[in-house]
Parts: C-alpha cells; structure tokens; sequence
C-alpha cells in the first residue's frame, strides 16, 4: 500500500524538465494542484501539454526537477488506482462490448466504480452491449471516458478529450465530466479551447514554448491580459501619442481606426476626450482569446523569420 493519502496535493511538477534532442518541451514547470480541483491546461499545438501529461502519468521520465502525484512518484499513485487517463491516441479494441471493455479495465483497480455507474456517468448507458470498433467518434470518445472513470480514480488526466466531437457531443461530454468532478474528484484537461476552459475549469494553466505563462481563473487571466479594448476612428488625426495615454499597454493601428489595450479604460477614455479624440467610441471588455493571444504572441521563430 502506498503511503499517498496524506497529502493534499494531487498533482505537484517542481522545475520539470523533458527534452527532445534540441525541443525543450518541458521547460522547468512549477505547478501544483490540490485535490477537488478542476484545472484546464491550455496551450497551443506543439506548447508541450501532451509531455507534461506523459510525465504526469509516468509515461515519460523528467529530464531534470521532480514530478509527483499524491505525494508519491506518479508510477507509483497509477499502480494504486489512483489516476485515471484519457490520452490522445484511441486503439479500437475489436469484438468487445463497451460493458465488457470497462468491466476488464475496473478489474485492474483495486477499488472501481460499478461499470454501470461509470457508463452512466460517461453518458453510454445505452450503449453496454455495442461492440467497440462500432461507434461514431463522438460515441468511442465517451467510451473513453467511461474507461478513464472504471477506477474510480482521484485524479483524471483528460488529454484534449473533446478534440473532433461536434457541438452537441462536446456538451454532453462536459456534462459527464462536471457530475465526476462535483463528486470531489481532481480533474486536469488539455484543451486548445478557450472557452471549454473558461466554461469548465475552476483555474486555466496557460503553457507555451514548455514554460507555464498564466495560472489563474479566466477573469483573472483577461485582467492580466490587458483589462479592455478601446478603439477610436482617427479621422486623421496624430497617432504617436496614444500610447502614453493613462492605462494604455499596447497601440494598434487598423486603417484609419486605433486599437488601445488598456488597463484602465476610463482613464483611457477620459485621457481621449481631453484631447477631443473621441469619434467612433467602442470599449470591449478584452476576451479570453485576446488574453490567450497577449499571454503566447512571441516574435517569428529565427528560422522562419529567414525564408
Ligand atoms: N517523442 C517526441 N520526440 C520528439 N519531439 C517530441 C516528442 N514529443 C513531443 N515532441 C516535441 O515537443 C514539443 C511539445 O509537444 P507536445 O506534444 O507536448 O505539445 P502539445 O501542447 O501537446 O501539442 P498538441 O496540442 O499539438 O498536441 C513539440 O515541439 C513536439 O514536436
């Protein structure tokens, strides 16, 4: 028995590190999560969310720093029963049933939920007595799910687990995985998704280039981001002073309408009117994706800059 049910951090990466020849895919992660937590990792392709899953679960060993869950070496917590995963690449197990599927992987934990239990959770009732290799995507995706749920694990890993399902098989999805996570369960997605993020995760890790840049809530990553878009027609007007206006972060220009991100829109907008530069008004509240967009915009990588 290990001795993982102490701790109140299900999932803890301190300065994780996993390269690939010169791909430094994991590049010193700190993070922590605590138990009952629903965390997004969100990041876009290639950030390295999929190899901090792997070291998550033991799949891949870290470079340098330590990865633990529950206290204990991830190998050891997934022997114990106390993770379960939903990964990216789906094998069609042939001739079985679902019900026989998630019965043969609930045998492997020492303490998994009854199947029916998993597959009603999951959404597939219904679908016991189909065979595996006869689904639609969006059916095989939730018997996924009902595997990664047999255990009754504490902890889920989900590695973008809507990726390829349409509207209606992607709310049917999260409705699943809310009801798994209100019973005090750990949950970690990936997701390319803002707005499953922001919709479905108590808190959003935003990973770029293996570096975590933003770890918060999506109003918290939206103020971090730069609080609201305010932008003006410019009627001709001067634009070099814009910038210095009170709050302003960043100025953009498009066509004859300037574009300010500001932390303090009303300072902003005040600023505009002293000058009388006010034509054409508009103040947004800056989205999740302009905040995602603020928080991963790097320069063109060298190479690319050169073709
Ligand atoms: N086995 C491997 N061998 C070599 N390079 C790898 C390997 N696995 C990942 N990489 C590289 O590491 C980086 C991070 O990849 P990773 O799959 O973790 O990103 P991701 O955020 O999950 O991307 P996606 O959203 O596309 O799945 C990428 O540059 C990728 O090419």
């Amino acid at each position: 028995m290990t001795q993982t049910g102490g701790t109140e951090r299900a999932v803890s990466f301190a300065g994780a590190v996993k390269t690939f020849g010169a791909v430094r895919a994991v590049d010193g992660v700190d993070l922590e999560i605590g138990r009952g937590e629903t965390v997004a990792l969100l990041g876009r392709n290639g950030a390295g969310k999929s190899t901090a899953i792997s070291l998550l679960l033991g799949l891949n060993a870290p470079d340098a720093g330590t990865v633990e869950l529950f206290g204990a070496a991830p190998e050891s917590a997934v022997r114990s029963g106390l993770v379960g995963a939903m990964l990216q690449e789906a094998r069609a197990v042939p001739r079985v049933t679902v019900g026989e599927l998630v019965a043969f992987v609930a045998r492997r934990y020492p303490a998994p939920m009854p199947v029916a239990r998993a597959l009603e959770l999951a959404g597939i009732g219904e679908l016991a007595g189909r065979r595996v290799d006869r689904l639609s995507g969006g059916q095989t995706q939730r018997v996924r799910f009902a595997v990664a749920l047999a255990g009754n694990p504490s902890l889920i890993v989900l590695d973008e687990p809507t990726a390829a399902l349409d509207v209606e098989a992607r709310h049917a999805f999260w409705q699943s995985m809310r009801a798994f996570a209100r019973r005090g369960h750990t949950v970690l997605f990936s997701t390319h998704y803002l707005e499953e993020a922001d919709a479905h995760a108590d808190r959003i890790v935003v990973i770029d280039r293996g570096r975590i840049v933003a770890d918060g809530t999506g109003e918290q990553l939206k103020r971090a981001a730069g609080g609201s878009l305010v932008s003006i027609d410019l009627a001709g007007r001067p634009t070099e002073d814009l910038a210095q206006l009170p709050g302003v972060r960043t100025l953009e220009i498009r066509g004859d309408r300037a574009l300010l991100r500001t932390d303090d829109s009303d300072a902003t907008v005040i600023a505009l009117a002293a000058r009388n530069a006010i034509r054409g008004l508009e103040v947004t509240p800056a989205s999740l994706d302009d905040a995602f967009l603020a928080l991963t915009a790097h320069e063109l990588e060298p190479e690319l800059e050169t073709l």
